[in-house]
């Protein structure tokens, strides 16, 4: 399980987050929702130990992250970034094979659990066969699927995403949130798409201007109101006809009202 209590982060005398508390139960699929610069990425960096809190703590597991050795913490979180970009001329393997590093004994060598190991991710994302593809030749959807591949293959306690739907198709968006469902990781995922969210979140939390202001099952959490209220646009909630889950449709702006 994964707790954050009271966390504040600060840069540059901003404020970002501040006093955000949220849980994400062993297993399930958290959704890290709200608006452009609300503080997501901020938090789920916090939670990754790459943002340094000035107040309140992050533990996975009962285990305070800021006290966890480097190595310690890579076996057991993976965060999957909204851009990795390299320029280095790295084959799809060895992007995977960065998620073993804080497996291996050897520093150097690949070992048969490894090359496995990416291996199996690689097929998990529908990506078989492109292990000895160019990572600059990849579509973007491509490369954040690889990307996704590179965290499982970490086989981590915790899963952080930042946008993981960024770039894809409508079918692999589908695609690889089921994947991160069937994967049965304690999962905390920022996403842009309410519907999404609705569709394969088990909570969600909602930030604004670095607060919580909402946290729970996708049907309490989204409705007209808070959408209204978080994201300045209106919308009508339906429960879906097949699985009951809410589906979120948008009205179109009004001319003379503000952006
Ligand atoms: N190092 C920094 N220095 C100054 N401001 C920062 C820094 N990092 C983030 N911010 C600001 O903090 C706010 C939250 O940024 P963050 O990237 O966490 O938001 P977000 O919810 O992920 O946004 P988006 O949906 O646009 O990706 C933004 O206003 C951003 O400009």
């Amino acid at each position: 399980m994964l707790a954050v209590t009271d966390v504040a982060v600060s840069a540059r005398a901003v404020r970002i987050l501040d006093g955000v508390t949220c849980a994400v139960a062993a297993g399930s699929l958290v959704g890290l929702l709200g608006p452009n610069g609300c503080g997501k990425t901020t938090l789920l960096r916090a939670v990754a130990g790459l943002a340094r809190p000035h107040r309140g703590e992050v533990a996975l597991d009962g285990d305070p992250v800021a006290g966890l050795p480097r190595r310690a913490a890579a076996r057991r979180m993976a965060l999957v970034a909204q851009h990795a970009e390299t320029d280095l001329d790295l084959t799809v393997r060895d992007v995977v094979l960065l998620g073993r590093i804080p497996h291996r004994r050897s520093r150097w060598a690949d070992s048969p659990t490894d090359l496995s190991a990416a291996a199996g991710a690689l097929g998990r994302v529908g990506l078989d066969g492109y292990a000895d593809r160019r990572w600059h030749t990849l579509s973007g959807g491509e490369r954040q699927r690889v990307q996704l591949a590179r965290a499982l293959a970490q086989e981590p306690d915790l899963l952080l995403l930042d946008e993981p739907t960024n770039h894809l198709d409508v079918r692999h968006q589908l695609h690889l949130l089921h994947l991160v469902r069937r994967a049965g990781l304690t999962t905390l995922a920022a996403l842009h798409d309410l519907n999404l969210a609705a569709m394969f979140c088990d909570a969600v939390v909602v930030l604004r201007a670095g607060r919580v202001v909402a946290a729970g099952p996708p049907a309490e959490v989204l409705t007209p109101g808070l959408i209204a209220e978080v994201y300045e646009v209106r919308a009508d909630v339906a429960a879906h006809p097949v699985t009951g889950r809410p589906v979120v449709t948008y009205h179109p702006p009004v001319d003379g009202e503000d952006a």
